[in-house]
């Protein structure tokens, strides 16, 4: 697995010397047993024998103790540096994914490889130590029982190739149970994002409450414990014909082996405990296994939804290359630009474009339009979000492909209808910049209500309008050259709408910014230098509409 080896990449320092650690306390449990057996088959009377053994003993089982203690801490710190990594990558992955990739996929799929995939590939890792510990007194056991009793070791290399083959048949069949639970903790996810969203539906509506509880929730639930139930019971399968032909060759050891082939008394205690010895490590390594199979399980996953774990160099530089866009930009240039969503079970599928368009710096731009005509679909086309099916976006006459998308996207600020704020905000540890922040949280009354306290913004239990304004206040302070606000008034009182369409739009122009603002507010139309209209993903220009005349005065009689 690419992935595996290039997650421990870095760490192999640590690594090697865990490894080493166990393999130190695993040929130690051996040479124990060794010892043992010898101090068992030494005679009672040779005391200068008997204090070396003592000695002996007392030594490797300290060295063993410690040695081990040494590989669990180390390979249990590289564990938790594993998790952080596999998160680390993931969350790099999927900002720099295509927009459509992620939107294809559901947040509840983005959730669970981040906490389901992350942390049970981070399981099978921390069960190293316990691997090499355990391969280590296994190899040297089987060291050992060559060397005292070779038909007994040829008996039991016998059944645990016998045993190794039973237990990867019944391996696979549990390993596509657990991809069937994978696949179900995918919508389990869903459900959970359901359940915290819609809690208030689910509450005032009881009927759907309990639907919800047995039927989506509760079956998906059933489901998932019933496959990995399912799963664990192959493995416990594949283990018990282990344990069965284990006893196979300790019975053989004992009971045939002396008559059969000749083995001795003394060879046939040794061999006997060494077997019993072996009994623990080898049930811990397969105890293991299931973590093996469901890291398996995971990565795979990871790769099917496009966010496989290779290493940063493999993938992506972390920062943007030096920018081929100047923020000066003189034109930008939507060129037959089109853009199609394939729905999957749906015969119609919805088309934007071809498009033509351009934008000069100072502008405002109104884009109206009904519902579902394709209004944000051209705003992510537009600043890159999308990559276009035909056409090409031009700034100053320079193409934006691959090569030079990420940092087309860098011109751009924007509000989106589905918008999120950040708390953390670049730039907030600069004084000018808090003093512009403070400004514009007076003007859309926010002052009361958010704080700058370590460079970030503190906003808890803000309305749905107060946290859109602090939206607009975060896209402001971006201060890049093209500003999105996708409806931003659309909840806004009269007087914040006044404050956006009157102030800061002619203030974006004022500083040479440009700005195409998806508006449904007639009366404001008469802000914008041009007035773009879209209908079911043709785009057409209008004229600007006059502003309305104010409406009749109303007095109120006392
Ligand atoms: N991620 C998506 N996957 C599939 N279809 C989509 C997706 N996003 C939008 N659509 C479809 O594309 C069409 C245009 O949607 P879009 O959001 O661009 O419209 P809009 O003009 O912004 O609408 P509104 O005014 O309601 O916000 C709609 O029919 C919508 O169902």
């Amino acid at each position: 697995m690419k992935a595996s080896g290039s997650l421990l990449r870095g760490s192999w320092p640590v690594v090697a010397c865990a490894i080493g650690a166990g393999l130190v306390s695993g040929l130690c449990s051996a040479a124990v047993i060794g010892l043992v057996h010898d101090a068992m088959s030494s005679a009672p009377g040779a005391s200068g024998t008997r204090e070396r053994l003592t000695a002996s003993f007392v030594g490797l089982a300290l060295l063993a103790v410690l040695s081990k203690g040494v590989s669990e801490v180390l390979l249990t710190r590289l564990g938790q540096s594993i998790v952080g990594e596999v998160r680390r990558r993931l969350g790099r992955n999927i900002v720099e994914a295509p927009l459509r990739q992620i939107e294809a996929l559901g947040t509840h799929r983005l959730l669970a490889a981040l906490n389901d995939d992350a942390l049970v590939i981070t399981q099978a890792y921390v069960q190293m130590p316990h691997i090499c510990v355990c391969a280590a007194t296994i190899v040297g056991c089987l060291l050992y029982l060559a060397w005292i009793a070779r038909s007994a070791f040829l008996v039991v290399l016998a059944a645990i190739a016998l045993g190794v083959g039973l237990f990867r048949l019944h391996e696979v069949r549990a390993v596509r149970f657990f991809e069937r639970a994978r696949e179900t903790s995918d919508a389990l996810f869903g459900h959970f994002r359901s359940l915290t969203a819609g809690v208030k539906e689910l509450q005032i509506n009881r009927g759907r409450g309990e639907a919800f509880l047995t039927d989506s929730f509760g079956r998906s639930l059933s489901t998932y414990e019933r496959d990995f139930v399912a799963g664990m019971t192959g493995y416990s399968f594949g283990m018990g014909w282990g344990s069965l032909l284990f006893y196979v060759a300790l019975g053989a050891t004992v009971f045939v082996l002396p008559g059969a082939a000749g083995l001795s008394a003394s060879a046939v205690a040794g061999a006997t405990l060494t077997l019993l010895y072996l009994m623990g490590p080898v049930a811990q390594l397969v105890e293991i296994a299931p973590s093996a199979g469901r890291a398996a399980v995971a990565f795979r996953k990871l790769d099917d939804l496009g966010l496989a774990l290779a290493s940063p160099d493999e993938a992506h530089a972390p920062s943007l290359p030096t920018s081929t866009f100047a923020s000066s930009w003189q034109r930008i240039e939507v060129c037959g630009v089109t853009h199609s969503y394939v729905r999957e079970y749906e015969e119609t599928s919805f088309r934007l474009g071809p498009i033509a368009l351009g934008f000069r710096p100072g502008e405002i731009v109104f884009l109206v339009g009904g519902n579902g005509s394709g209004k944000t679909t051209l705003a992510k086309v537009l600043l890159g979000l999308y990559t276009p099916e035909a056409g090409e976006l031009r700034v100053d006459g320079v193409p934006v492909d691959a090569s030079n998308r990420a940092q087309y996207r860098q011109l751009f600020s924007a509000v989106f209808a589905d918008y999120h704020v950040f708390d953390e905000q670049l730039g907030l540890g600069n004084a000018l910049v808090r003093e512009r922040v403070a400004g514009y949280l007076q003007r859309l009354k926010l002052d009361r209500r958010v704080s700058i306290e370590d460079g970030k913004l503190r906003f808890d239990g803000l309305s749905t309008g107060q946290r859109k304004r602090l939206a607009l206040v975060a896209a402001l302070l971006e201060d890049r050259s093209f500003f999105l606000f996708d409806e931003w008034a659309a909840d806004q009182d009269p007087e914040f709408r006044r404050v956006f369409y009157r102030e800061f739009l002619p203030e974006l122009r004022a500083q040479g910014k440009t700005a195409l603002v998806i508006s449904h507010d007639e009366q404001y139309f008469g802000v914008a230098d041009r007035c773009l209209h879209m209908d079911f993903g043709v785009l057409s220009e209008v004229a600007v509409p006059p502003a309305p005349a104010p409406g009749p005065v109303i007095r109120v009689m006392n």
